[in-house]
């Protein structure tokens, strides 16, 4: 019997909410299968910050490694998501009552129902969580918003203290349909030569069949 698996991967469509001034996604047919020509070939411009997506190290640390140089296992693996539907700055106090046993992997539900439109309010996570998920050897932290930090910070303080533990982020993930519990994760990055992130197609599988 197969394993039930969870698509936590946004659809990647024209009008998908990007980032303020970034770019927007956008595709368009190089081949069509038509004349002799065999195939369909399409060709896709989108930031590398684009719906579910892993940021690199290089994202917000100077000299840190690109999206092709990290180690993959923590994009792999048990994971525990934590139903925090309407926090707006996930707080430490939120989740030591989840802490018991947590797999190296954790996804923070923050909304009820992802927005279809840009919210610049997007709920975010305070570095004192972090710190705290890396005190219970978390590896990857992942959420259902487009950053782990507002929108309006300069200073990134959620992202640096990842960088500070050498934790993996996933942001722009979709759990509206996701329960709490544990699940295996899988949401490997696109090896692309020097970047700072990576759309994935990360899912969810039961952790047994
Ligand atoms: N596309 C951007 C353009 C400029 C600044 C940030 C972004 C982001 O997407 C935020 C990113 N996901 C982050 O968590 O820092
Ligand atoms: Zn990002
Ligand atoms: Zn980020």
């Amino acid at each position: 019997m197969s394993k039930k698996m969870w698509d936590i991967s946004p659809t990647l469509h024209p009008g998908l909410p990007v980032w303020p001034g970034d770019t927007p996604y956008q595709s368009e047919t190089t081949w069509e299968i038509a004349n002799g020509c065999p195939v369909k070939v399409s060709k896709i411009s989108m930031s590398s910050h684009t719906g579910a997506h892993c940021d690199a190290p290089s994202h917000y640390g100077v000299n840190a490694k690109a999206i092709d140089e990290v180690a993959l296992d923590a994009y792999i693996g048990a994971c525990r998501v934590i139903d925090l539907q309407g926090t707006r700055v996930v707080q430490p106090e939120q989740l030591t009552a989840h802490l018991n046993q947590i797999p190296a992997r954790v996804l923070l539900r923050t909304y009820t129902t992802t927005p279809q439109q840009w919210d610049d309010q997007f709920p975010c996570i305070s570095a004192a969580a972090i710190h705290l998920l890396a005190e219970h050897g978390v590896q990857l932290i992942g959420i259902d918003s487009p950053s782990l930090d507002p929108q309006d910070s300069k200073t990134l303080d959620a992202h640096h203290a990842v960088e500070k533990h050498g934790m993996a982020i996933l942001e722009g993930i979709v759990l509206d349909e996701i329960s709490a519990g544990d699940y295996e994760l899988i949401a490997l990055p696109l090896k692309f030569a020097g970047l700072d992130a990576s759309p994935v197609r990360a899912i969810l599988r039961s952790l047994i069949a």
